[in-house]
């Protein structure tokens, strides 16, 4: 087949942003990444997860080309990672790289144009993220003389001045103040809203279940599990329901059928056997002498398959 412009700007757009391919890398005897393979779907907001030195920052560093993998290949957009991808990519490290004694101004001007952009542009858009995060006025003081969480989201901005394809966030809201996080929160919403695909790291689960659509968990350097998030937590659903309701204590019937979990006044999680209904479960609620406020499945949380996947495969 012919590329044209139009043909190739639609492969482009359907193409995976990331699709990393039997990748391993090795420090000396240490195998840090062991055979990895995913494909990241255009436009998605994945979680790269795994535990302490699972091998999350060696596989970022290659998919960023700080270094190359000892085998197998990744793909950008269906190329082969080249020389002019970085100007693509953004990367906030988790241990932050400003250099400390030069201005913020300055730095994001020459951060910005070592990715390509022209001077005008590069302050343009500098004062526009500054403003963004309230920080105009710091445009002449030392990145040492702001607060940790000021360099943070000076370092954010300049992960995203370029306007990146690929932005990947390693533990991007440390140090920050609630509302501060917030508002970072709603700017790498609206990057993804607008078509920038989002690799984010962390090991704070609840972030994961707020932002990601899609996971890859790392353990020992290998792939152990990956896909949509609802799709995984329906995968280990656990045949588990949480009643609230309204009355006296539950009938001790209840408890001698099934198992309760987690009572508290106004609510109780019933546990069913392999096998058994939730349809039942209700009916038989329905029989007592309680007023139903809410019945629903409980699915697992991302922090419990984390800890039950990670822990099977050690
Ligand atoms: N430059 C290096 N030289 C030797 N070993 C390394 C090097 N970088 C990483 N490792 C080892 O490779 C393994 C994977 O490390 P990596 O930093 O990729 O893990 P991680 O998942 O990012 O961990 P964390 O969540 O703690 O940041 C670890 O055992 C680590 O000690």
């Amino acid at each position: 087949m012919i590329l044209t412009a139009d043909t190739t700007a639609a492969a482009i757009s359907t193409a995976p942003v990331i699709e990393v391919r039997n990748v391993s890398k090795a420090y000396g005897e240490k195998i840090a990444v062991d055979d990895v393979t995913f494909a990241m779907p255009p436009d998605a907001i994945l979680g790269l997860l795994g535990p302490n030195g699972a091998g999350k920052t060696s596989l970022i560093r290659m998919i960023t080309t700080i270094t190359v993998p000892d085998s197998g290949e990744i793909l950008f957009q269906g190329t082969h990672l080249n020389g002019y991808h970085p100007t693509q990519i953004g990367y906030l490290p988790e241990e932050r790289g400003l250099y400390k004694q030069m201005y913020v101004g300055e730095q994001l001007l020459y951060l910005a144009q070592l990715k390509g952009l022209s001077a005008a542009e590069a302050e343009s858009r500098a004062r526009d993220w500054l403003g963004k995060f309230e920080l105009e006025g710091q445009w002449k003081k030392k990145v040492d003389e702001l607060s940790k969480g000021m360099q943070q989201q000076v370092q954010f901005i300049a992960t995203v001045i370029h306007d990146p394809k690929l932005l990947i966030l390693d533990e991007p809201f440390s140090g920050l103040d609630p509302v501060n996080a917030n508002r970072m929160r709603a700017e790498i919403l609206r990057l993804h809203a607008s078509g920038t695909a989002v690799i984010f790291s962390t090991h704070r689960m609840e972030q994961v279940e707020e932002l990601c659509e899609y996971i890859v968990l790392i353990d020992h350097g290998r792939n152990i599990l990956q896909g949509k998030v609802s799709d995984i937590r329906r995968q280990f659903v656990e045949n588990r329901y949480r009643l609230a309701y309204h009355g006296e204590a539950l009938p001790a019937a209840l408890g001698e059928r099934y198992e309760l979990l987690n009572p508290t006044v106004s609510t109780v999680d019933i546990q069913l056997k392999p096998g058994e209904d939730g349809n039942d479960l209700l009916r038989t609620l329905l029989a007592l002498d309680i007023r139903i406020q809410g019945f629903q499945e409980l699915l697992p949380s991302l922090n419990e398959i984390f800890i039950k996947r990670v822990s099977v495969v050690d």
